[in-house]
């Protein structure tokens, strides 16, 4: 069973590297970002919510984001595993998803940190060039990481289950390693 958890700046390659694996693996990819900018795309009641929040590069309020994970976690594909790409995002959603898992007495994820320098990340982001992906927006995407996400690292290593891999290789490279941690 394979529950993955991928942790790691904004430009990291975590969608890179989720969508990669969740095509190798046969496995759903669960990206919040992804369902956020849809919802935004289709101007559904979610959508209009979350908009202003992502255009500033903020986090939409957790209890949200708990709402569509539950919800995208009970379809019936979520079964023999998952991945999860860009969520939890703060502690409360990390105690959330971990309270949920233990409701449906599922277990054994683990997470991935991707470790990339910032100055990395910032031209990979400019280069990707989304409407998040301004110079402002970027920096301020930092700044939320390191205050409200990176305690999730302290918060997996404590639980034993974070494994950190080197995101400044080539894509390739990368999901070689994360291959290796899916097997194991
Ligand atoms: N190993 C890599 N080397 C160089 N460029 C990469 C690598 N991995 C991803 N990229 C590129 O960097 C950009 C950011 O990657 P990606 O969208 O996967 O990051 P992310 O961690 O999901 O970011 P965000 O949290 O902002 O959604 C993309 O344009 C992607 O093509
Ligand atoms: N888990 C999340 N909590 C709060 N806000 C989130 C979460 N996941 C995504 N968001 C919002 O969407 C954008 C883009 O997300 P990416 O994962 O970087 O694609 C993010 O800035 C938040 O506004």
């Amino acid at each position: 069973m394979t529950r993955l958890i991928f942790l790691g700046p904004p430009g990291a390659g975590k969608g890179t590297q989720a969508k990669t694996l969740a095509q190798e693996c046969d496995l759903p990819h669960i990206s919040t970002g992804d369902i956020l900018r849809q919802a935004v795309q289709d101007q559904t009641p979610l959508g209009v919510k979350a908009q202003s929040y992502l255009d500033k590069g903020d986090l939409v309020p957790d209890k949200l984001i708990e709402d569509l994970i539950e919800e995208r976690l009970a379809q019936p594909d979520t079964q023999s595993g998952w991945i999860l790409d860009g969520f939890p995002r703060t502690v409360n959603q990390a105690v959330f998803l971990e309270q949920l898992l233990q409701k449906h007495q599922q277990g054994g994820e683990r997470a991935i940190n991707l470790e990339v320098p910032d100055e990395i990340v910032i031209s990979r982001l400019l280069e990707r060039g989304r409407k998040d992906d301004t110079a402002e927006v970027i920096r301020h995407r930092l700044d939320v990481y390191r205050s409200e996400t990176s305690p999730l690292i302290d918060f997996y290593s404590d639980r034993n289950i974070l494994l950190s891999v080197n995101g400044n290789q080539s894509p390739e490279e990368v999901t070689a390693e994360l291959k290796k941690i899916v097997v194991s």
